[in-house]
This record gives structure tokens, C-alpha cells and sequence, in this order.
């Protein structure tokens, strides 16, 4: 038996759908739109689970499901040494975000990273505590912030509407997931341009301890992919 994780609402839920009906496995809820069992047509021995995004990567890790769909930003930030938990088996070609940097449009003295590594380090001598962050991403920021030198910074949580995070004086930066770049440019907010963390896609992916049995491999083969 292969358990299945599907994001259970929104586009993510819908192209995941259609790319397994593009490799003809339908994929359907069971009941109503507020019922997260699944149903799967044409391909016996799997079944569907539909699961928040963001718990997908915890979920294949405890064992609790031998494949599933997420956002490769969710799988880093969600575990830690993810290669050693997670195979990542294809990227399915939608889900598109980038984790980027970004800090007020006004900043016209803030180019790039080392700008802003100046910047935090004038910040902290100016006002006695360190240049604000916010972000959901903790993990990956803090992981590619030491990786380029930056430490005069703090991390400010926000889960959600970050980009507001700045007006409204709860930070001096932010990081977040971007695709168009309407919201941050409707919140005054530039991406450095080196200040790329992670460009995501919907991936499918197994448990690691799964990723070597039959039924799984013959899944895969089924779907075209690994
Ligand atoms: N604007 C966007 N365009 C494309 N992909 C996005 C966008 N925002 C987020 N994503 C991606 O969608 C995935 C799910 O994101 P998120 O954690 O925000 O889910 P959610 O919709 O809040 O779901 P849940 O709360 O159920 O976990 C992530 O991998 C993320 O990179
Ligand atoms: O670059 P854009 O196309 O404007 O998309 C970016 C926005 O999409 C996501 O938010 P989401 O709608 O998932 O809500 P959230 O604020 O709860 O994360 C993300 O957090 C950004 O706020």
C-alpha cells in the first residue's frame, strides 16, 4: 500500500491532480470540498490523503505516508538534514516561488547584500538592536544568511501577510516566498538581486525509507518519473 500526500486545497491541489491525470491516475475527493479523504482511479494499492502543504514534509519523515506533493521550500524548511528523510523523485512543473530578500523601495543605498550587511551592522551601532527580519522561513534564512556572512540581524516571526511586516514597523526586512512580485511591490518592497534563498517548485517525493520498495518503483514507472 502507498499512502499519498496531496495538498488539500487551492492551485496546488488542482495541478496536482491534473499532472496524475496527465499520467492517468485520477485523483478526486471523496465527498464534499470540506472532506479530505481521496479517492484514486488506476492505480490499485494507492491511496490518497489530503493534507496541509506545509505538513507533507513531517508526514513522510514520521512514516506516516510513502509519497506525497509539496514545494521544495517547505521540505527544507521543514526538516532538518531533509536528504537523509526525503527523496526528491521529479519537480512537476508548477508551484513556482522564489524565497527572496527584500527590503523597503526607498532604500536606494541598499544594492545588494553586502549594502545590506553594512546597513545591519550601522543599524545596530544606530539604534541598539539588530536590523528586524520577519519571515516564516526560519530555517532556510538563517541556513543562507551565516552561508553569506551576514550576522547583524534578528528574525522577527510572521506567518503570513509578511509583506506588511514593514510598514507596519514590526521590521526593516523581509523574506518571503514571491511568484509575480505584486505583493511586494504593492507593499514598496524591493528583491535584491542576489538575495535569492531558494527557488521552489511542486515536487513529488518519497519517504526515503520507502523510496527503494517494489510497489513504489513500480508506481513510479506507472507515472513515467524517477
Ligand atoms: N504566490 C505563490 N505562487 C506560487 N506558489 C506559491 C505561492 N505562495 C506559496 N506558494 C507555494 O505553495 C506551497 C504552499 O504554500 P503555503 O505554505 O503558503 O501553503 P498554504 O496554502 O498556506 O497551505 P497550508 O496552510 O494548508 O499549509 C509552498 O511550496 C509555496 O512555495
Ligand atoms: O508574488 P506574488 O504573486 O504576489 O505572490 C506572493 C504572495 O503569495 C504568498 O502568499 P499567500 O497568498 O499564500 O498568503 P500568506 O500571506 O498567508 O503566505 C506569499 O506569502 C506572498 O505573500
Amino acid at each position: 500500500m502507498i499512502r499519498l500526500g496531496v495538498p488539500s486545497k487551492g492551485r496546488l491541489m488542482e495541478q496536482s491532480f491534473d499532472w496524475f491525470a496527465d499520467r492517468g491516475v485520477r485523483l478526486s475527493r471523496a465527498g464534499s470540498d470540506r472532506e479530505y479523504a481521496g479517492r484514486v482511479d488506476g492505480a490499485p494499492g494507492v491511496t490518497l490523503i489530503l493534507l496541509s502543504a506545509g505538513e507533507i514534509p513531517r508526514e513522510l519523515a514520521a512514516g506516516r505516508i510513502e509519497m506525497g506533493v509539496t514545494g521544495t521550500d517547505l521540505v527544507r524548511e521543514k526538516l532538518p538534514f531533509w536528504r537523509n528523510l526525503v527523496t526528491e523523485i521529479a519537480p512537476m512543473g508548477f508551484g513556482h516561488a522564489d524565497l527572496v530578500l527584500a527590503v523597503p523601495a526607498c532604500w536606494r543605498d541598499c544594492q545588494t547584500l553586502d549594502d545590506l550587511t553594512s546597513i545591519a551592522r550601522d543599524f545596530r551601532a544606530a539604534h541598539g538592536f539588530r536590523l528586524r527580519i520577519a519571515t516564516k522561513y526560519h530555517r532556510l534564512v538563517r541556513a543562507w544568511l551565516a552561508e553569506h556572512e551576514v550576522a547583524d540581524y534578528q528574525l522577527v516571526d510572521s506567518q503570513g501577510a509578511t509583506e506588511g511586516t514593514v510598514a507596519n514597523q514590526s521590521a526593516e526586512a523581509i523574506a518571503d516566498i514571491t511568484s509575480s512580485g505584486e505583493t511586494l511591490r504593492a507593499n514598496h518592497l524591493k528583491i535584491l538581486p542576489d538575495g535569492l534563498i531558494h527557488a521552489s517548485q511542486a515536487t513529488l517525493l518519497a519517504a526515503r525509507a520507502a523510496a527503494d520498495t517494489p510497489e513504489l518503483q513500480a508506481f513510479c514507472r506507472r507515472l513515467g518519473v524517477g
